[in-house]
């Protein structure tokens, strides 16, 4: 018999119960909870008179129709106000550990669960958003739910799944200065497209994953959702468990030893089968562009737009002319040509302390074009930005012409205020690239923090490694 994958380990140690069907009922360690998908899922307890199964596994925050400026002001917009006092009263029914807009805490779900240690190894985690693959980063298992899988969960602590298949990406070598975890992950999915991870658990491994930090990792596990599975992981090791360690929630004393202990055989057995295996040499990794809308449309920053008429797939074909008319650009055109309205540094992908420093230190000096209509920086968290602040990285990109906001999802998809207007060009750290995603008509090119900021200096893109 083989040995275990990571993704078999975590799966067996939460099973319940299997049933003949090949479902499962498995038991969820931790649930976050955001405003947009819980209001329904409390309605449903309330209207049934249950309380939350486990209420110290439930933490909460407010995150997508935050506003990223003046909060003293409140929410302006009717609806996104609801969303967020909506959720602020149901944490106080129900007695959940929630973090509000004036707690230094708040900030995207997926950057506060990991910060405050509250996203541990081992553990199962949901939360009613499709990004919570993010946290399989510490070798969790970790997907996103909807919102009546966040009642099923908030009042039973179990959720029927069915198991997925196993699939393995390796990213061999090391990669090259200026090349980060978002670069590698582009490059994984216009590898392997937006479909190719569809009905998998992938496991991220290789010299260039282990060599991430776990912000890294993050990132890289952020965009499993993007390659069309629900969640992404990367075994435990040295690295996982110093991040960890003295975090608020993470075990203490002498239950973080065994805590330690346990988490040291989360990882996959030398022997264990994978039903896919893609492999990526990380040395030929360059920086990458989406010049479509999906984030498969990708290439390298020194390439071109690519041509439709190259393309012998029809439906392929048809696809990509659709992309070209939409983002406003023709085939052959050099990725550099593109020039930019906004820029875009944040998102659960890429607004940790890691993002802001790699930023940071490709503008020393500069200022954003004078072409450039709009440069925003939006820590993932209070404490994000609290650490920045303290390391001065607020004065580099004010300087420099960037606004620097309050913590919250912003830009990264159309829920608050900030949005791009129709036309606009923007490079964006976030995940998804479709139609309207960050405004109508809006155009996104998704990139990594250091080339976005080149971007907005250069007010078009640029090859940082060139
Ligand atoms: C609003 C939420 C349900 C959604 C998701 O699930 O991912 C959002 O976070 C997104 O990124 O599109
Ligand atoms: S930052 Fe973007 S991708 Fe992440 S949870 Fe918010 S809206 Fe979704």
């Amino acid at each position: 018999m083989s040995g275990k994958t990571l993704y078999d380990k975590l799966w067996d140690q939460h099973v319940v119960r299997s049933d003949d069907d090949g479902t499962a009922l498995i038991y969820i360690d931790r649930h976050l909870v955001h405003e947009v998908t819980s209001p329904q899922a409390f309605e449903g307890l309330r209207l049934a008179q249950r309380k939350p199964y486990r209420v110290d596994s439930v933490l909460a925050t407010p995150d997508h129709n935050v506003p990223t400026s003046h909060r003293e002001q409140g929410i302006a917009d009717p609806i996104s106000r609801l969303q967020v006092e909506t959720l602020d009263q149901n944490c106080i029914d129900f007695g959940i550990t929630e973090f509000g807009l004036a707690d230094l805490r708040q900030g995207i779900v997926h950057v506060v669960g990991p910060e405050q240690g509250a996203t541990l190894p081992g553990m199962t985690v949901v939360c009613g958003d499709s990004h919570t693959s993010t946290h399989g980063a510490f070798g969790a298992l970790a997907f996103g739910i909807g919102t009546s899988e966040v009642e099923h969960v908030l009042a039973t602590q179990c959720l029927i799944q069915r198991k997925s298949k196993n699939m393995l990406v390796r990213v061999d070598g090391r990669v090259k200065p200026g090349i980060t975890a978002k670069d590698i992950v582009l490059a994984i999915i216009g590898e392997i497209g937006t479909a190719g991870g569809t009905g998998y658990a992938i496991e991220f491994a290789g010299e260039a994953i282990q060599a991430l930090s776990m912000e890294g990792r993050m990132t890289v596990c952020n965009m499993t959702i993007e390659a069309g599975a629900r969640a992404g992981m990367v075994a435990v090791d040295e690295t996982t468990i110093q991040y960890l360690k003295d975090r608020p929630f993470a075990p203490k004393a002498e239950y973080w030893d065994m805590a330690v202990e346990a988490w040291r055989q989360l990882h996959s057995d030398p022997d264990a089968h994978f039903d896919k295996v893609v492999i990526l040499n990380a040395e030929t990794i360059k920086p990458q562009v989406t010049w479509g809308t999906s984030p498969e449309m990708v290439v390298p920053v020194d390439d071109k737009v690519p041509d439709p008429q190259q393309e012998t797939d029809t439906v392929k074909r048809n696809g990509m002319e659709k992309a070209l008319k939409y983002m406003g650009l023709s085939a052959n055109q050099a990725i550099t040509d593109i020039h930019l309205d906004r820029v875009f540094i944040g998102s659960c992908t890429n607004s940790r302390i890691e993002d802001l420093r790699e930023a940071a230190a490709v503008i020393k000096g500069g200022k954003v074009a004078s072409s450039v209509k709009q440069a925003l920086v939006v820590p993932g968290s209070g404490l994000v930005k609290q650490q920045a602040e303290q390391e001065g990285l607020d004065k580099v990109f004010i300087e420099a012409g960037f606004e620097w906001r309050d913590p919250g999802c912003s830009m990264c998809l159309a829920m608050n205020a900030d949005r791009l207007e129709s036309g606009e060009h923007c490079a964006s750290t976030s995940n998804r690239n479709f139609e309207g995603r960050q405004g109508q008509g809006g155009r996104t090119h998704l990139v990594s923090p250091a080339m976005a900021a080149a971007a907005a200096i250069a007010g078009h893109f640029v090859d940082i490694t060139g």
